[in-house]
């Protein structure tokens, strides 16, 4: 069985514990690291690195906590020397781990997203040639657990990836407020306008996942000529200000801040 040591267990963090755990993972066989201590019921949880128990030897550590801590957490954990490393972190780079994990070290990085809380997420893994079928085999069937999976040989894409898929759920929750503010605008009670703007963004998706028709046709599909989409769609997609604009400039500042967080 596949021992695991998490190393933060937050939002992310928890999500793939639900899902190892969902998916036959035995609790005896985690550990999780994490100082605010939450109960997970029968998974060991310990609040530092020192209280691991003796004898816990992990066959992967995985780091879900915020980039700008990971300097500091990290380097305890090298004397897991024989374990393969899995980050989930944002920006951070398999150089920079393996700068403090040692030369040896056997590192996988990937980005996961929020709808791993409901098995729905999707991650893209990167690691270097070097890094053996067995543990890439293994990222997979624990990010499986959580969604989809996918994988690139090029790193500079990992902060691409991040921009689209690792933050573009901000995105599809900012639009579902941005609507349910523009129906309370227009006259909709406050309890209509949060179900309107809630249905038909889950609806909306749940639709693009099960259809084999293209974004833009599904789009155009709600599109009668001369009616109402045709109307709002004339001020969402104006060339100035309008959503495929700001969503190219959105993604190129997401991949820009994922280069600041290299480290
Ligand atoms: N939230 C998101 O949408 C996504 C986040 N990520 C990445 O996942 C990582 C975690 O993000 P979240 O789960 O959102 O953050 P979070 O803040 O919910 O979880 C981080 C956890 O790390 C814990 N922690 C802090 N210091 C620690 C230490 N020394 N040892 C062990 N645990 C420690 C914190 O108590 C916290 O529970 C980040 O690197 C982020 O870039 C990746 C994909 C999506
Ligand atoms: O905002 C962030 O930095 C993290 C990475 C992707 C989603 N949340």
């Amino acid at each position: 069985m596949t021992k695991i040591l998490l190393v933060g267990c937050g939002k992310m963090g928890s999500a793939m514990l639900a899902g190892w755990l969902e998916r036959g993972t035995s609790p005896g066989d985690v550990v999780v690291v994490e100082p605010s201590c939450p109960d997970l019921g029968s998974v060991r949880v310990v609040a530092s690195h020192a209280a691991i128990p003796e004898g816990f030897v992990p066959h992967v550590v995985i780091f879900a906590v915020k980039p700008q801590v990971m300097a500091d957490v990290v380097p305890p954990y090298a004397r897991f020397g024989t374990s393969l490393f899995l980050s989930i972190a944002a920006g951070k780079t398999i150089a920079f781990f393996r700068s403090l994990l040692g030369p040896d070290a056997v590192i996988v990085r990937a980005m996961p997203n929020t709808p791993a809380a409901v098995r729905r997420g999707i991650t893209v893994c990167c690691a270097e040639a070097s890094v053996p079928a067995q543990a890439r085999d293994l990222c997979g069937s624990l990010l499986e657990a959580v969604g989809e999976v996918g994988w690139v040989d090029d790193e500079a894409l990992m902060d691409v990836v991040t921009a689209v898929s690792g933050s573009g759920p901000a995105y599809i929750f900012l639009l579902a407020e941005a609507m349910e503010a523009a129906g309370l605008a227009q006259g909709l009670p406050p309890a209509l306008a949060e179900r309107l703007a809630r249905a038909t963004v889950a609806g909306a998706g749940e639709l693009l996942r099960l259809s084999s028709e293209t974004t833009q046709q599904l789009r155009q599909n709600v599109t009668s000529p001369g009616g109402t989409t045709a109307a709002a769609l004339a001020v969402l997609m104006a060339e100035k200000n309008g959503i495929p604009g700001l969503m190219s400039e959105a993604v190129a500042a997401a991949t820009r801040r994922g280069r600041e967080l290299a480290g």
